[in-house]
Parts: C-alpha cells; structure tokens; sequence
C-alpha cells in the first residue's frame, strides 16, 4: 500500500522567536535538529522507510528533510526540491513579532491573517530588506507578495497532482518535508476539510504524519506515525 509521510521542519529560529516567517529562509534551532533526527529514528523504529523524498527551497525543511533521513538510514534515496511546497508568504508580516503585531491589530485580525481561508496578510512591499527578487533560488519564478491559505494550495495541490501523486502511485514511500501552511493545504485535500474547518488544523513541527492509500489511490484517514 503506499504510504505518504508528511513533516513539518523542526523548530526554526523565528518559531522560537515568534516571529512571521513565511518565504524568509531562517534555519533550525537546536531543538530544531533534535526533533528532525527524532523523526528519522521514530521512521527506522516503525519500519516506514522513505523511497523517494520532496521538500522545498527553503533550509529549515530541506535540513530537516536531510537530518530525518540521516537518522533513519536513508540518506541516500532521490530528492526533488520545489518552491511549491514552500511555506505560505506572509507578505508584510515577514519578520514581524506575532505577540507585538496582535497587541497593535488586535488578536482577532492577526487570526485571521494567520487561519482564514482566504484572506491574505497584507502585501510586502518592494523595497522591504525582506524581498528575494535578487535571491537566486527564485530566478524565473513569480514570488509572490502575500498568500492566503487559499493561494498557497492554488500552487501546492497542481504540483501534488501532477509530480508526487504519480510517485507515490509507481509504489514509492514519499516522504514530504514542508511547512505549517504548505502541509494544511495538502492535508485540506487529502482529508476534504473544509474551508471552515481548515482554520483548526495545527501541524506541529517535526512530527511524521501518515496518509496509507489504498489500490485506487485514494487516502484513508491520516495518523500520527507516533501513535502507530
Ligand atoms: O511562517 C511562519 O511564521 C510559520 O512557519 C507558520 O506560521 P503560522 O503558525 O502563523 O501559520
């Protein structure tokens, strides 16, 4: 049966700091690193080895994804890396303090920057030192200004259709190592949660996720691999 791992990077500096991160590339925190090698040895200790490996372009997932897969004996299996599984951009919100920027907007705006469906932060401005026009990861590629949950699925579901779900269907253990944002938008489709019900769902980092699919490539019910 095939199997799909999902894991959000293990903490990064600006989780520990509380602040909005989004297409920033801030790496891991020491417990950061310790909660991707626990995620790799928790893989090796169920026996849900990964064949074939997708993360982002951003250094907090694609260590993660390495760290995991050092722990966990399989270092050595194919990675493709794409910038849509990045975490959702949060436009001008980048690098600000979550706790200051609710005490100015008030906690139910920042909510809804944060867990609405649709509803985008406000857009980064051009001149902001936060703008990656001149980073060459993104050379020839649109980055946005700002992302809704809504947007970031407009970009994570075509890429799931179109390159890992015909992975996963050749048989393929497929590992992804994303983020808070580009996770929710894939486990909304997986799991047909709705656009209400999506501002719930927490993924919390360094934590394998499981999604078993049975002959007709569809998902049963996700679980933690901890709980297996
Ligand atoms: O980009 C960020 O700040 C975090 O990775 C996710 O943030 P959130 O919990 O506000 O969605």
């Amino acid at each position: 049966m095939p199997k799909l791992i999902l894991v959000r990077h293990g903490q990064s500096q600006w989780n520990l700091e509380n602040r909005f991160t989004g297409w920033w590339d801030v790496d891991l925190t020491e417990k950061g690193v310790a909660e991707a090698v626990a995620a790799g040895h928790l893989l090796r200790e169920k026996a849900v080895l990964p064949t074939f490996a997708f993360t982002s372009l951003q250094t907090r997932a694609i260590r993660t994804l390495h760290l995991a897969l050092e722990a966990a004996g399989r270092l050595w299996i194919p990675e493709v890396k794409d910038w849509r599984l990045n975490e959702r951009h949060y436009g001008g919100l980048t690098g600000l303090d979550k706790a200051e920027t609710a005490a100015k907007h008030g906690d139910d705006q920042v909510k809804i920057w944060r867990r609405s469906f649709d509803i985008p932060p406000p857009e980064l401005e051009a001149a902001s030192e936060y703008d990656l026009a001149s980073d060459p990861r993104y050379a020839g590629i649109a980055i946005p200004n700002t992302e809704s949950l809504k947007l970031t699925i407009e970009r994570v579901l075509p890429y799931w259709e179109s390159t890992i779900l015909p992975v996963l269907a050749r048989g393929e253990t497929v590992i992804i190592a994303a983020h808070g944002n580009s996770l929710r938008a894939l486990a909304k489709h997986l799991s047909a949660i709705s656009d209400a019900d999506i501002t719930d769902l927490e993924i919390p980092t360094g934590q394998p996720i499981i999604y078993d699919f049975d002959e007709t490539m569809q998902p049963r019910e996700r679980y933690y691999l901890k709980d297996a």
